[in-house]
């Protein structure tokens, strides 16, 4: 194939090239740079046959042959190149829409964060009765029970009437239990609050990392969606925050909870002017609402790039029609079953949520103060707030590994961390000495011992590991499934999260009773060694692939090998049109339109 590039334009020198060497792209390109650079310019040049350049021929073939490629069967390898070929800029449209739906992860971890302390400032205020053990632990169950409820529907319901709308009943949830609960005077308000918020928090958390999916181009998809994992765990570090400075102003309790009023409302009003998914507008067949998403989102493409990402989009992702709902909800299951690409996607998903709660970091959320104060630390929530501000930043650090170094390693690396400082706690745990009487627990080394340090510093080492991987890849979750049955695989991996949380609420300081200490985090341990086999055999590469191209990955096993060949080649890719692009050729001359 000859290149029109000598033609009208000038092509990159070997000089230009040379320069690449200092670009943000080029650590990417080091890898073939050095034997491709010559060769690459020579070939522009000469206008030689672009087999000879390497990895340069895929791009250039990319914008070249766009006529074949919207002819071609395999929607695989042709309308996600072209549109890869333009993810270099990140348009302000996808970051606003980002930040919006973000929202939703703020008040996940805002309002499953400010539980413990409202708690203890809240005293007779409901009810005018202290509260007991169990009230406390009903108050603070039932915002995951809601979860959990609205996340097995909350997908279907999203796939029938979009995924806006979806956050905008979130939204309305939220409002009413939040404004149950600062008005409440009596316990079961309170309780009946929670559980109302609760359905907000099961709505959004699923439903934003979804939007963000939807809408993120491939290449910072993953960064994109990390961005509301960020929101969870800053929400929680600021909840925190403020529980800390008001547990001692009078009804501090109520003003925490309020707080929260305004964050939902702003995510409301934002969300009346944005737009839906450009895959929810296909599904719905309103092509004109998707292009003009597509349009916004990749902003220096041509025309002819749009229509193929319309048509990939079109091509790929259908909807499964039925009678009516129930009958539509019971195709989509039994798709999302019977085929094998789908149930894999559905025990990848699920296993990681399931992975992600059963390890047992909630504990340390919910708990952290009374397993501090056990080992002699008396200012627990200090180290409460290093937890939550550890997990946070390490979040941040996910943010820019996940994409980058893939989901994979920081899965591989992070998993094993948690698993060695579980195993520490453990052993620290046995030499300190509970024994439980009742609910009171009789600590035989007392006091701060060198054992009580080991276990603060372990448990903040595995929350950092705990943010790096597992805590943030599990909510990646979308990128599994195909549109056909990407709401009612969410909606069951999501309720795998909540119900989680639930159990790990609920059994947690029973465990302690019961098992010891030293046994409830051995049995943390071994959870966490079976998921890193689990992960190790089963969950393959995504980073940088196009949603639709997973399930190409998942079609014939669990695809590690060649999900791990297919991410290195789109990241390749990605890295050469982002050469390209700093060259500022423009595309008019390379493609001759
Ligand atoms: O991803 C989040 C995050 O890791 C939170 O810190 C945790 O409390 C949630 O349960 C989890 O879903």
């Amino acid at each position: 194939m000859k290149l029109p590039w000598g033609r009208s334009s000038t092509p990159p020198q070997s000089e230009e090239i040379s320069s690449l060497e200092d670009s943000r792209a080029n650590s990417q390109l080091n890898t073939f740079n050095d034997d491709n650079k010559e060769d690459a310019v020579q070939t522009v040049t000469n206008g030689e046959d672009q087999q000879d350049m390497g990895p340069y021929s895929t791009f250039v073939e990319g914008i070249n042959d766009d006529k074949s490629k919207k002819d071609s069967e395999d929607g695989y390898d042709e309308a996600s190149v072209l549109s890869d070929e333009y993810d270099e800029g990140l348009s302000g449209f996808v970051i606003v829409l980002t930040l919006v739906s973000s929202i939703s992860g703020f008040m996940f971890g805002y309002d499953t964060g400010y539980i413990s302390s409202a708690l203890t400032s809240v005293k007779q205020d409901l009810s005018h009765k202290s509260l007991s053990y169990g009230d406390k632990e009903i108050l603070t169950a039932a915002t995951s029970l809601g979860a959990l409820i609205s996340s097995l529907w909350a997908g279907i319901v999203a796939d029938i009437i979009g995924r806006k709308p979806s956050i905008l009943i979130s939204n309305i949830m939220f409002l009413i239990g939040i404004i149950l609960q600062v008005c409440a005077h009596k316990y079961w308000q309170m309780a009946a609050g929670r559980l109302i918020m609760g359905f907000g928090v099961g709505i959004g958390s699923l439903v934003a990392p979804l939007f963000i999916g939807e809408i993120a181009p491939s290449m910072i998809r993953g960064r994109l969606t990390v961005i509301n994992s960020l929101c969870i765990t800053g929400g929680q570090l600021v909840a925190y925050a403020c529980g800390a400075g008001l547990t001692h102003v009078n009804n501090g309790w109520r003003v925490l909870v309020g707080l929260a009023l305004i964050p939902v409302s702003l995510q409301f009003v934002f969300f009346i002017f944005l737009p839906d998914t450009p895959r929810y507008y296909i599904m719905k067949n309103d092509v004109e609402s998707a292009r003009k998403v597509l349009r916004k989102t990749y902003r220096r493409a041509p025309n002819y790039v749009i229509d193929a990402k319309v048509k990939e989009l079109h091509d790929l992702n259908g909807s499964i029609d039925g009678k009516n709902v129930l009958d539509k909800v019971w195709k989509m299951a039994k798709e999302l079953h019977t085929k094998p690409a789908n149930l894999r996607a559905l025990i990848i998903a699920c296993g990681l949520q399931g992975i992600q709660q059963f390890t047992g970091f909630n504990s340390l959320m919910y708990f952290s103060g009374t397993i501090f104060e056990t080992v002699g630390f008396h200012n627990s929530s200090a180290v409460s707030l290093i937890v939550s501000g550890t997990n946070f930043v390490f979040t941040v650090i996910a943010f820019f590994a996940i994409d980058k170094l893939g989901r994979r390693p920081i899965l591989l690396i992070g998993v094993p961390g948690m698993l060695v400082a579980w195993i520490v706690c453990s052993i620290s745990f046995h030499f300190i000495g509970i024994r439980f009487e009742g609910a009171n627990a009789i600590v035989e080394h007392a006091g701060f011992t060198s054992w009580g340090i080991l276990i603060i510093v372990f448990i903040v080492v595995y929350a950092a590991f705990y943010a790096l991987g597992i805590g943030t890849v599990p909510w990646q979750q979308s990128e599994l499934f195909p549109q056909t049955v990407r709401g009612v695989g969410t909606s069951l991996s999501s309720a795998t999260n909540w119900a989680g949380s639930l159990v790990i609420a609920a059994c947690f300081l029973t465990m302690l009773q019961n098992i010891t200490p030293s046994g409830t985090f051995a049995l943390f341990a071994g959870i966490t060694a079976v998921s890193l086999l689990f992960i190790y055999f089963c969950y393959p590469e995504l980073s940088g692939l196009e949603l639709e191209e997973v399930q190409e990955v998942l079609k014939d096993g669990f695809g590690i090998k060649k999900s791990k060949q297919l991410a290195k080649h789109r990241k390749k890719q990605a890295a050469v049109a982002k050469a390209v692009a700093k060259h500022k050729i423009p595309r008019s001359e390379i493609i001759g339109d």
